[in-house]
């Protein structure tokens, strides 16, 4: 079996690799009762009652969630490589070429991989594509690739630091000829009230790719790195068509971006007892609060939480309420002769799951009848209920009820049927880690829980708008 040889890089934040071991100089072990203090600290700053059923709990699994997202300050490269180094011949007698132990490319496509974004605490995807070039006719137990780059992604990360520091461990663990990554990552939008109501229309996702190499990769123009971008193609994942992040992008975190800068500066100021909480958070979890990247972190994480307190918001739903509908008349039963199918479908929803205060977010489709001679509900007010309740610590059932409850009185007979389908970060980021796992929940009213032709009416218009969404 290989061993590892002394080898000693030092990467930032404090952590160095000595005879292939990474880890913080002295043991960091997240003190969970102090970041379950913090998180209280939070839930009260948003004007929650820290003993109500779903948040009893909460703090732990807080602290469990935040524990389990930064494993990698606690696991060493040396013990993941070790042991996992693996004879492999190269050609025969010295023959023109490369192949197996001694030259043949290899590479592991499509890895799920989740990290912490450390301008703003919240958890980004990783697609991570990790390759290397055999040298010395050995070989690496493939599983090893993915076990490093988890090692990395369980930090507080930013994509370019992430992919270096993978390719700097598995370039010293398995003395390859070379190390190459891709990394596409995927950073949920930060909505900010304002700007999410202004134009609702706003994608969920932010994408981008980062690539890193070593040794024989260094050169990104080495021929070898057109074999790992066509072992890719043959993947689906072709590098031209995707936004390769360069140093003139300012920013990877939309919380950075001057947009969010500029109107979350408007919205309500920063509540310091929050801030504060948060900055021991990372102190909990090992980090160095004073590193220049992780300054503003715990103003922007705040920034985040305070989209989901309840107070100011009821003011703005009210408003629109009372002015929206003029043309409701609680005693007029609708006219089912006549009646339509009224669909809003697709509206964009962000929340955060009360139980890990992670977010969840996707699409909520809403059906009602109208007759001859009544207008919709405005799309506008309609989609102002969903961030209504969306901008709260939820769960998703209840979510989907109060949508259905707030929007049934402004119709005639209040008959709706609301489904809301969405991704939960907490079901994919940490626990369970089902990547691509989706919850679908339904509320019905009055006529659509009896009346199944309209119910089905209603399922087959969202079926075909979610074909459309290329869902
Ligand atoms: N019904 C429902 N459950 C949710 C929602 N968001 C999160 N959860 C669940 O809340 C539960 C909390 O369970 P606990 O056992 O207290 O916490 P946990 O140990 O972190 O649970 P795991 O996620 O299974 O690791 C988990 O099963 C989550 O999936 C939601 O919107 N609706
Ligand atoms: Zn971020």
């Amino acid at each position: 079996m290989g061993c590892l040889d002394e080898g000693n890089g030092e990467i930032e934040n404090g952590v160095s690799i000595g005879c292939g071991e990474v880890g913080f100089e002295e043991e960091a072990k997240p003190d969970i009762a102090a970041i379950e203090e913090a998180v209280k600290v939070l839930l009260l700053g948003l004007g929650e009652d820290i003993n109500r059923e779903g948040l009893r709990k909460t703090p732990l699994r807080v602290a469990k969630a935040l524990r389990e997202g930064t494993r990698g300050y606690r696991q060493k490269v040396k013990d993941i490589v070790e042991g996992a180094l693996f004879p492999e011949a190269g050609l025969e007698n010295n023959r023109i070429g490369h192949a197996g132990g001694a030259g043949g490319l290899v590479i592991v496509r499509d890895l799920d991989l989740y990290s912490y974004c450390e301008s703003c605490l919240l958890p980004f995807q990783i697609k991570c594509h990790v390759g290397y070039v055999p040298s010395g006719q050995r070989v690496v137990g493939l599983s090893k690739l993915s076990r490093v780059a988890d090692v990395f992604a369980k930090r507080l990360q930013e994509p370019q630091r992430l992919a270096d520091e993978v390719c700097s461990a598995l370039y010293q663990g398995i003395k390859p000829a070379g190390v190459a990554l891709v990394l596409q990552c995927t950073h949920i939008h930060f909505p900010d009230i304002e700007s999410v109501f202004l134009e609702s229309s706003q994608q969920a996702w932010l994408k981008t790719l980062v690539l890193s190499g070593s040794g024989i990769f260094d050169d990104r123009n080495a021929d070898v790195w057109s074999d790992f971008f066509c072992l890719l193609k043959f993947k689906g994942i072709e590098i031209e068509k995707v936004h390769l992040r360069g140093s003139s992008d300012q920013w990877w975190c939309p919380s950075l971006s001057a947009l969010s800068a500029k109107v979350s500066s408007k919205t309500v100021p920063v509540n310091p007892a929050m801030v504060t909480s948060v900055s021991s958070i990372l102190k909990s979890l090992g980090e160095d609060s004073s590193r220049k990247e992780l300054t503003g972190t715990p103003g922007r994480f705040v920034k985040w939480l305070l989209n989901f307190q309840s107070i100011d918001m009821d003011v703005k739903l009210n408003g629109s309420l009372s002015g929206g509908i003029d043309s409701f008349d609680p005693d007029r039963e609708v006219n089912f002769k006549d009646r339509q199918i009224h669909c809003e479908l697709n509206l964009p929803f962000w929340s955060q799951c009360e139980h890990h205060i992670l977010p969840f977010h996707g699409v909520v489709h809403i059906g009602y009848f109208i007759s001859e001679g009544f207008d919709p509900i405005a799309k506008s007010l309609v989609q102002s209920i969903v961030h209504f309740y969306g901008f709260k610590l939820q769960v998703q059932e209840r979510l989907t009820r109060q949508i259905a409850e707030t929007i049934a009185p402004l119709l005639l007979g209040g008959h709706v049927i609301v489904v809301v389908e969405a991704s939960h970060t907490c079901m994919i980021s940490r626990g369970i880690e089902k990547f691509g796992s989706s919850t679908a929940t339904v509320a019905v009213l009055g006529h659509f829980s009896t009346d199944l032709a309209a119910k089905a009416m209603f399922f087959q218009s969202v079926a075909s708008a979610t074909t459309s969404r290329g869902q």
